[in-house]
């Protein structure tokens, strides 16, 4: 295995492994000249977090390069290890870090699985413990315990699963596997997350009538994120069927091995290609795919709104600043997760902004609306908090400490505004090691105009 200044640190799930100075302040680096820079970045979270889960169901092993290593496919790993799957390191020609062969084995439950802060973990791995024989505890990090559940713990059951959480209707609970899952028809309210539907759409047709699933709440947010589980089952021989929006058919059978190459993870560049908007510099993305079901790829349209011209060439993404960040109204009900970002952009921009459709981001890592709005005024901002989103009125920003929630995402967006003002501090930056261990390093190299392609500096 390459090994270069970006190799992500080995995290342990299980392991009391606390990040270093966790409460020390990282001094957020503002940029004196437009940035210039090209990076790549480490793989999908959401796309690795996927690929583990059907490659532990397939039927056969399946070799998955340039893997994200991080928090969150740590966990991925340590729970399906637990269940039984053996995932083994493969020398890997990425610079960010070892490939992993998954090789499936007979799922065994009787353990504990610490999802951490992964909502995908939380999501995805209930039902195939199900599938497991035995019981199965899941836990998270306190910050996660109360995301939402019920999506998950109300569907296994009316797939006749036996789940017991204590009245909790969320973390801490036992999945009692018995080595089956009936299946069938099932409705449920996915309006808190995708991952709801995700997380039965991957393990369905490992039930013994696969699964009619139907969604009945009022809101369904981030379709992009259900596309991508649609598109990485077919890829391994899964049709889903869905004769209308929120209807999805799976039938019964095999799941295909397959080896699989993770794109880079296209969220994670966001405050990376938002620091050219900032700066009125240029930022390149390397290894950005042609065409993606990654809810980041929206950027390129997204970024333009708040004044960035962009191109799309040669496998890279480029983003360059204009005169200026200007507001937009946007709705981000498919993309949320790059809500963080978009906000930080909208605190430094010339004219107000609204972002509309994401009032489930307050289910995420932490209440992301309320964050956001007190992170932000906390620095002589005005943003204010809607039914379902946002509204910020550019004001002038002073330096101060911009804390993190223990939320990547608030991280990195306060390092985004450090770029512009100066005495940024952003506490627990640390927090980015759930999807980005490298950050400080990618961004430091960023502001300093020294990035060069990690893949160059790794050979
Ligand atoms: O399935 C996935 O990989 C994800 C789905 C989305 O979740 P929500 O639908 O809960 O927003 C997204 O925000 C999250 O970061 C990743
Ligand atoms: C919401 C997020 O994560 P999770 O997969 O834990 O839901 C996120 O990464 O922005």
């Amino acid at each position: 295995m390459l090994i270069s200044k970006y190799s992500a640190p080995d995290f342990d799930p299980y392991g009391d492994q606390a990040p270093e100075e966790p409460d020390a302040l990282w001094a957020a680096p503002t940029a004196v000249a437009p940035l210039r820079a090209r990076l790549g970045l480490p793989g999908s979270k959401s796309i690795t977090n996927r690929e583990l889960v059907l490659a532990a169901l397939a039927d056969g092993p399946s070799l998955l390069r340039a893997p994200l290593h991080s928090k969150d496919s740590a966990n991925m790993v340590g729970a399906l290890r637990a269940l039984g799957v053996r995932i083994e390191e493969r020398e890997g020609s990425g610079a960010f870090g070892a490939d992993w062969l998954v090789t499936p084995g007979e799922l065994i439950g009787s353990t504990t699985i610490d999802c951490g802060q992964a909502g995908t973990v939380m999501r995805f791995v209930p039902p195939v413990a199900a599938l497991g024989l035995g019981p199965t505890v899941f836990d998270a990090d306190d910050s996660a315990r109360g995301r939402p559940m019920g999506g998950i713990v109300n569907a296994l059951r009316a797939l006749g699963v036996d789940i017991d959480d204590a009245g909790r209707g969320g973390l801490p609970f036992t999945v009692h596997g018995t080595g089956r899952v009936a299946g069938g028809a099932i409705e449920i309210d996915a309006s808190a997350s995708s991952q709801f539907v995700s997380a039965l759409l991957l393990s369905a047709a490992s039930f013994d009538d696969g699964l009619h699933l139907t969604h009945v709440g009022e809101r369904l947010p981030s379709l992009p994120h259900i596309e991508m589980t649609i598109d990485a089952l077919a890829q391994r021989g899964v049709t889903v069927q869905s004769p209308r929006v929120g209807e999805w058919i799976v039938a019964p059978g095999a799941i295909a091995a397959r080896d699989v190459d993770i794109e880079p993870d296209l969220s994670n560049a966001a405050p990376f290609l938002a620091a050219a908007l900032v700066t009125g510099g240029s930022v390149t993305i390397t290894g950005w795919p042609d065409a993606t079901t990654q809810v980041g790829a929206d950027l390129a349209g997204i970024l333009p709104a708040f004044g960035a011209t962009v191109e799309l060439s040669d496998g890279a993404l480029t983003v360059r600043g204009g005169d200026g960040i200007h507001g937009s109204d946007l709705d981000l009900t498919t993309g949320g997760e790059l809500a963080p970002t978009v906000a930080g952009l909208a605190a430094l921009a010339d004219t107000p902004s609204t972002i509309t459709g994401i009032g489930h981001i307050r289910h995420h890592e932490t209440d992301r609306l309320a964050a956001l709005v007190a992170e932000i005024n906390a620095l002589g901002g005005e943003a204010e908090e809607l039914d379902d989103g946002l509204r910020i009125t550019p004001r002038p920003l002073h330096g101060g400490v911009w804390h993190s929630y223990d939320d990547h995402r608030m991280s990195t967006t306060g390092a985004v505004i450090g770029l512009a003002v100066e005495g940024v501090q952003v506490e627990n930056v640390e927090a980015t090691h759930k999807t980005l261990p490298q950050f400080t390093t990618l961004w430091r190299d960023l502001v300093a105009g020294s990035s060069g392609t990690p893949d160059a500096i790794a050979s």
